[in-house]
């Protein structure tokens, strides 16, 4: 196949590959300088109505879900000799397939790809959408400034759940396709999509294949130690009876992320964050007494894997690092708690291993938001937050960078600890709002993120 010079104003740099239905392109759009991937139909199916239909509409949904975990397209066009192509995020890593047949993934980054699918799937069933053709070659991945992230692709087979109840084509990939997708007619829900998902669940996991239903071999028998729930979720989402499956995409990704944040992971695998219970056990009590405490920003915590990344704020006037665990979700614009918007703070960055549940203190999520403020504030109001049903203990910060005040909840709705503060640089007329969710409540890390932020702008 010729490569083509441009299609419209995109310029074409090379072929990324060919499907069954098209040719993906990669290009650069010389206007807004920024790479981008051009899929066109093949010229073989171009003039067959419904091929045409089913592309406009993949290009469509994913128009319309414009979701962070789901490829977004940017714009669609008929080349002159009426082949239809749309313009779509470069994904510049590859794909998840590419990823298993390298080597065997720890398991904490396959349970985060699976987190990260499987919220992509869950976006796609809250729009009405079945994705029917979830598999490791349809999930791309894009570098991001927290190191990588998944993005689902290939919605050429996606159905509305309303049509999809009635007659159905059979439709997917043997191997990850449900036993109901093979029957034509059969009709179909989105339990389809959570039997993919269990399908590359066992693939993550295993680095093999899930055999044909009904799968009789649990990954632990091929990967020994795994903890057992997840075993159990990957068998159940597998079955043949979909009555026995998790109901959704959102069911099955939450548990996976329950899974994930388990004391209870194989050994030597642990993440950082989950280790030394009791010492930070300890070091609650010990923190909660101190009313006054100097920041000392130190590199060593005496917690061995733990990496930051620093994020930034959509104008690039904040700098955060935040461990890199807590970073799977990145937002630019999340609201601030009211005590912090009612003194003035707009929406920050949020950097979270579930953004949705952010501010719900019984639900799982770990992370860092962060939003800047005029003037110097001292946001007394935060103490009164009802956020984990008892006040803060409350100490003031006086480092060389930092002046202001930091509010602790050190056992927050039994789900962690909460820090929240709001600091400005001496003689600087700009207040930085964080909070900071952890599973374990550790006042040194809380202190280092906090020295650690930068106002950059
Ligand atoms: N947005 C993208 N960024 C980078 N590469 C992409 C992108 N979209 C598709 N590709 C790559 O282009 C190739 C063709 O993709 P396409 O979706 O047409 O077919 P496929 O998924 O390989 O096969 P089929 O559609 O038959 O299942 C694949 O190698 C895919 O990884």
């Amino acid at each position: 196949m010729s490569q083509p010079e441009a299609f419209g104003r995109y310029r074409v740099i090379r072929r990324l590959g060919s499907g069954s239905f098209a040719t993906v392109w990669l290009a650069h759009d010389d206007l807004l300088n920024y790479p981008v991937a051009i899929k066109v139909l093949a010229e073989n199916w171009a003039h067959q109505m419904d091929i045409q239909h089913r592309f406009l509409e993949e290009a469509r949904i994913l128009r319309q879900t414009d979701s962070t975990w789901l490829v977004a397209v940017h714009d669609v066009d008929v080349l002159p000799d009426g082949r239809p192509y749309m313009v779509m995020t470069y994904a510049d890593q590859g794909s998840v397939a590419d990823l298993v047949k390298r080597d065997q993934l720890p398991l904490d980054e396959a349970l985060r790809l699976l987190t990260e699918i499987g919220q992509g799937i869950t976006v796609l069933h809250n729009h009405g959408t079945i994705h029917r053709d979830i598999k490791p070659s349809n999930v791309l991945l894009q570098s991001s400034p927290v190191g990588q992230r998944v993005l689902v692709a290939d919605l050429g087979f996606a159905k509305s759940i309303d049509e999809a109840s009635g007659f159905t084509a059979a439709a997917g990939t043997p191997g990850y396709m449900s036993p109901e997708q093979s029957i034509p007619g059969g009709d179909l829900d989105v339990r389809s999509d959570v039997y993919s998902l269990g399908a590359v669940a066992y693939e993550l996991i295993t680095g093999k294949q899930a055999p044909r239903a009904p799968v009789r071999t649990p990954p632990g028998r091929i990967r020994p130690g795994l903890p057992p729930a997840l075993d159990e979720l990957i068998m159940s989402a597998l079955s043949a009876d979909r009555d026995s499956r998790p109901g959704d995409a959102k069911t099955f990704t939450d548990r996976v992320r329950a899974i994930r944040m388990e004391p209870d992971p194989l050994p030597g695998e642990q993440p950082w964050w989950r280790r030394h219970r009791l010492q930070w056990r300890r070091l609650a009590v010990l923190g909660a007494t101190l009313a006054v405490m100097v920041l000392t920003l130190t590199s060593a915590f005496g917690t061995p894997s733990m990496s930051l990344t620093p994020v930034y704020s959509a104008a690039h006037e904040l700098r955060v690092d935040v461990p890199s665990e807590w970073a799977s979700e990145l937002h630019l614009d999340m609201a601030a708690r009211p005590a912090a918007a009612e003194a003035g703070a707009g929406p920050g960055l949020l950097a979270a291993t579930d953004a949705g549940n952010w501010h719900t203190t019984h639900e799982t999520s770990y992370g860092v938001y962060t939003t800047l403020l005029p003037g110097a504030r001292e946001l007394e109001k935060v103490a009164e937050s009802d956020r984990c049903g008892h006040p803060p203990v409350e100490r003031r910060v006086d480092s060389q960078r930092w002046e202001g005040k930091v509010w602790e909840w050190s056992d927050c709705d039994d789900n962690g600890a909460l820090t929240a503060a709001a600091v400005h640089e001496p003689g600087e007329p700009k207040t930085v709002y964080l909070e900071i969710r952890q599973p374990e409540y550790r006042p040194e890390l809380a202190d280092a993120i906090i020295d650690g932020v930068r106002v950059t702008a």
